[in-house]
């Protein structure tokens, strides 16, 4: 019996880096986490503990920070994390691939009763915007995203039709409540895209289909949200969600001798609905290694 060593990367996960552009009095806040994992000419540190090769993870870590002053700031995270990637690739001959995931948290500038303030700023909702970028010698590959983008609309969703089993006890309903915390990827075809033009106009796409989507499921919504970004964004092969349905159930008051016409709701925790599905362009181009490494469905 032969045991050798199969694939492995390695690096610095979640590398906490804030830049702050200060070149004029107005500045702008960039902060994000910085996941760099490097494959290679590995083998000889995992079977012999020979780390000639193995560029410290610790390197890693202080290259994302020194990167990020010599770049003057992080720009689109897709370019950063292109810019990391082919580094790390083109600068060490024993390193032929690497994996670099940003996640990205948005600030915005406080309102005062001046305006937005020059350097005070806060948090944005929940929304973190991310990316994956896979290099492999000199194939690259870029996947994006969003996760916790919140929604939910008052009507305008049903659910019925549905088989009746001995164990179905679900209402079909006309009218119900739908939110969810949209998480989404997708795949972009080459790298040569704008990409906070991109990520701005996927993420209006999506609200403008979650709010317009007259909804007789969460799956329906879905597939018209992904829909939606494929015919508008042609540098997009395929969009991949994962979205919990945020059951809201209507509170019983007739023990108190009142109505209920769909007013009060008792938000539920869990269990919810977990939706999850590709919706894919039929002649985009083979996804690659792109989706490696990417956890879960999206
Ligand atoms: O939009 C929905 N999709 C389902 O698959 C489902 N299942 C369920 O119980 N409620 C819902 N709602």
């Amino acid at each position: 019996m032969g045991i050798r060593l199969g694939d492995n990367q390695y690096g610095k996960a979640e590398v906490r880096l804030v830049h702050v552009a200060r070149d004029t009095a107005v500045h702008r806040v960039k902060d994000v986490s910085v996941t760099s994992q490097l494959r290679g000419d590995l083998d000889a540190v995992h079977t012999a503990g020979d780390n000639s090769h193995c560029l410290a993870t610790d390197t890693q870590k202080n290259t994302v920070y020194a990167l990020a002053r010599e770049n003057g700031g992080v720009g689109a995270v897709e370019d950063f994390a292109l810019l990391l990637a082919r580094h790390f690739v083109g600068a060490h001959d024993y390193i032929h691939g690497a994996r670099q995931e940003i996640h990205e948290y948005s600030w915005e500038r406080i309102a005062t009763a001046e305006g937005p303030h020059d350097h005070s700023f806060v948090r944005s909702g929940t929304e973190t915007r991310t990316t994956v970028v896979t290099k492999d010698g000199d194939r690259e590959w870029v996947v994006s995203g969003i996760e916790g983008l919140t929604v939910l609309k008052s009507t305008g969703s049903e659910f019925h039709g549905f088989p009746r089993t001995p164990y179905t006890t679900l209402a079909e309903t006309t009218d119900r409540i739908l939110a969810t915390d949209v998480k989404a990827r997708w795949r972009y075809i080459g790298t040569d895209v704008d990409w906070d033009a991109a990520y701005a106009s996927v993420r209006a796409l999506m609200l403008e289909s979650f709010a317009t989507t007259h909804s007789l499921a969460l799956q329906q919504t879905l597939y018209g949200m992904g829909t939606a970004v494929l015919e508008a964004r042609p540098e997009i092969a395929e969009v991949r969600f994962s979205m919990p349905n945020k059951h809201h159930f209507l509170v019983d008051l007739s023990p108190f001798g009142l109505d209920n016409p769909g007013e009060v709701f008792v938000a539920a925790d869990r269990p919810y609905g977990k939706i999850e599905a590709a919706v894919e362009r039929d002649d985009a181009p083979a996804p690659g290694r792109a989706w490696e490494s990417v956890p879960g469905f999206v």
